[in-house]
């Protein structure tokens, strides 16, 4: 893995992919490679517009391309559904669950959430169960899911979810970006425990300068924060591109190992992939399990070829 870069990207021609939060940052450069290298790619986004700039940019960085954008709100599970019963294809190699929110003031989603547990994992823990029979039935097909280093911050408190008891904006990012880590853990326990094929593995992307840090105020005052993550991601943070490469490793590279976490290889914020540290609570198969069994209460949706 030392030195890899989106220059060993396999051929993915035939392969079928589908990558939430397309249209910017680490999702846009994640839907770039893959489709320069063949795949055919759904730009999963929240917003059309937004979605048919991001075709229109690839098609130009990448002539050829075969992409295409479909509506996805995570936020909203009625969209969800909309996305996973509208989706075409008989085969799903490659779900990357990028999209996310962070340290947003407080807020819930159209059913009710906190936002960043609502956004970066219940939307996708739904996505990735309305889709699962179309995983499942593709041979070596992969699921990455994309945390952070951030969850080091914090564990889940599986008796407050939604951080209703109290709402701190960092901790719940940190508790969604875990949530991540639990969710591929137990997924691929699932997968090991049927005989599947299917990886699913996580990744980081280190510290990339993108839209994350200026979606909204991050601390409070809104022109004190704008201006220390502007400061941050010109001088200190690496580009978009290089924060895809952990995402794309994960995704593409030969025998990657389930449940892994792969990161940049520089005091995790920087540099070339390689496996990264996670905390010892992103391992533990009791949490796994009582997350998804919340989670599946929560969403409504169950995973049923995956029952243990
Ligand atoms: N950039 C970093 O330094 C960094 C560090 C650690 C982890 N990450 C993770 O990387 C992933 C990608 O973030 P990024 O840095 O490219 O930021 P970004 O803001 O450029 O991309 C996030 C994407 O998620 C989409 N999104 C947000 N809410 C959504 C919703 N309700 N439904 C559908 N899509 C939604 C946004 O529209 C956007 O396209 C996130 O999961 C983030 O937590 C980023």
């Amino acid at each position: 893995m030392s030195g890899w870069s989106e220059k060993d990207i396999p051929d993915q021609s035939g392969r079928v992919a589908v990558v939430t939060g397309a249209n910017s940052g680490i999702g846009y450069v994640t839907a770039r490679e893959l489709a320069r290298r063949g795949a055919r790619v759904v730009l999963a986004c929240r917003s059309e517009a937004r979605g048919a700039e991001a075709v229109d940019r690839l098609a130009s960085d990448v002539p050829g391309a075969e992409v295409e954008v479909v509506r996805l709100d995570l936020g909203d599970l009625d969209s969800v559904r909309r996305f996973a019963d509208g989706f075409s294809y008989d085969r799903l190699d490659l779900l990357v669950n990028n999209a996310g929110v962070m340290a947003l003031p407080y807020g819930t989603t159209a059913d009710g959430f906190e936002t960043q547990f609502g956004v970066n994992h219940l939307g996708h823990f739904a996505l990735t169960g309305l889709l699962s029979p179309r995983i499942l039935g593709t041979p070596g097909a992969r699921v990455v899911t994309v945390s952070s280093t951030t969850h080091m911050m914090a564990n889940i408190d599986i008796n407050d979810l939604n951080s209703e008891r109290r709402y701190r904006r960092w901790t719940a990012y940190a508790r969604s970006k875990t949530a991540n880590l639990l969710f591929t853990h137990e997924l691929s326990r699932r997968l090991a425990a049927h005989g599947s094929d299917v990886v699913a593995a996580a990744a980081h992307p280190g510290y990339a300068a993108t839209n994350l840090q200026t979606a909204g105020p991050l601390m409070a005052g809104r022109k004190a924060s704008e201006r220390f993550m502007r400061l941050g991601n010109r001088y200190v943070a690496q580009s978009a591109d290089t924060g895809a490469l952990p995402t794309l490793y994960a995704a593409t590279a030969p025998d990657v190992p389930p449940d892994s976490f792969t990161g940049p290889s520089f005091a995790m914020w920087r540099g070339a992939p390689r496996p990264s540290r996670r905390a010892p609570w992103t391992l533990n198969d009791r949490a796994g399990e009582r997350l998804w069994s919340a989670s599946e209460q929560l969403t409504g949706v169950t995973y049923d070829a995956l029952k243990v």
